[in-house]
């Protein structure tokens, strides 16, 4: 195809909890490519949504006030930062009541289309690649990356990781349901239970942060791991 380039672009998916921001970060810093969160878009335009009082349940009026909103997404993976119209929202997204809401903005479609189009600009837009983790990444928004992987752990590895993050602020009842029930909702829009085909599964339950960025830098190709 006319226009495509040799830029390396890694695609992750995976559910909660499997150490995607974290892996793709590592990822990013060691191959000196910029850094895309997906996630953290459906969060700040969940953030919007709430800080607005929007009813989550008129999807026609959170898609519209959406599609008038700035977002500013930084991919420099040491600082990923991002802004709603101006408004540095890279802590509040990790709210609970974000964490709580985001799926059902996730789950609205014409919200979907709006996001995924901005994050094929940011990916086009990376000159020297791009590490992009989420959940439809390997399938929907970037299905021709170089390398596609499906980050999996084991449930209670991925509520035990969260937990452990999040630590006494939030009950076990309330870390189950921002891993689990999320995850439950959020595939009912994006398939990230089942590598499609091309896509590697990769599973962290026993591998270090380390051993899993060893393992994904090792599928690119000709990379050297150094
Ligand atoms: N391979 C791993 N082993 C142990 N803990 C991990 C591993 N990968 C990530 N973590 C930790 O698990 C938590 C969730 O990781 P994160 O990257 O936020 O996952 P995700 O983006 O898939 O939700 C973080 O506290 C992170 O440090
Ligand atoms: N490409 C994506 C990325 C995230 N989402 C949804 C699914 C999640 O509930 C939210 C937040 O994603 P995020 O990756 O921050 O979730 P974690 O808390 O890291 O598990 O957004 C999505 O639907 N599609």
């Amino acid at each position: 195809m006319p226009g495509v380039t040799e830029r390396l672009v890694i695609a992750i998916d995976g559910p909660s909890g499997s150490g995607k921001s974290s892996t793709s970060r590592g990822v990013a810093q060691r191959l000196g490519l910029a850094y895309l969160d997906t996630g953290a878009m459906y969060r700040a335009v969940t953030w919007l949504a709430l800080d607005r009082g929007l009813d989550r349940t008129d999807a026609a009026t959170v898609a519209g006030t959406i599609a008038q909103a700035r977002l500013d997404v930084a991919t420099d993976p040491a600082a990923p930062t991002i802004s709603v119209d101006g408004t540095d929202v890279t802590t509040a997204i990790r709210d609970p009541q974000v964490s709580q809401a985001v799926s059902s903005v996730a789950t609205n479609l014409a919200v979907r289309k709006d996001l995924i189009a901005r994050q094929r600009a940011i990916i086009a837009a990376a000159e020297r690649g791009i590490v992009v983790e989420g959940r439809d990444i390997t399938t929907v928004v970037a299905p021709e990356a170089t390398v596609r992987v499906l980050l999996v752990a084991d449930p209670a590895a991925r509520v035990a990781r969260r937990q452990a993050e999040l630590g006494n602020r939030v009950d076990h009842d309330a870390v189950t349901d921002q891993v689990i029930r999320r995850d439950r909702d959020d595939s009912t829009v994006a398939q990230f239970t089942d590598a499609a085909p091309g896509v590697t599964v990769v599973d962290s339950t026993d591998l270090t942060l380390d051993q899993v960025i060893d393992v994904i830098c090792g599928l690119v190709p000709q990379h050297t791991g150094s």
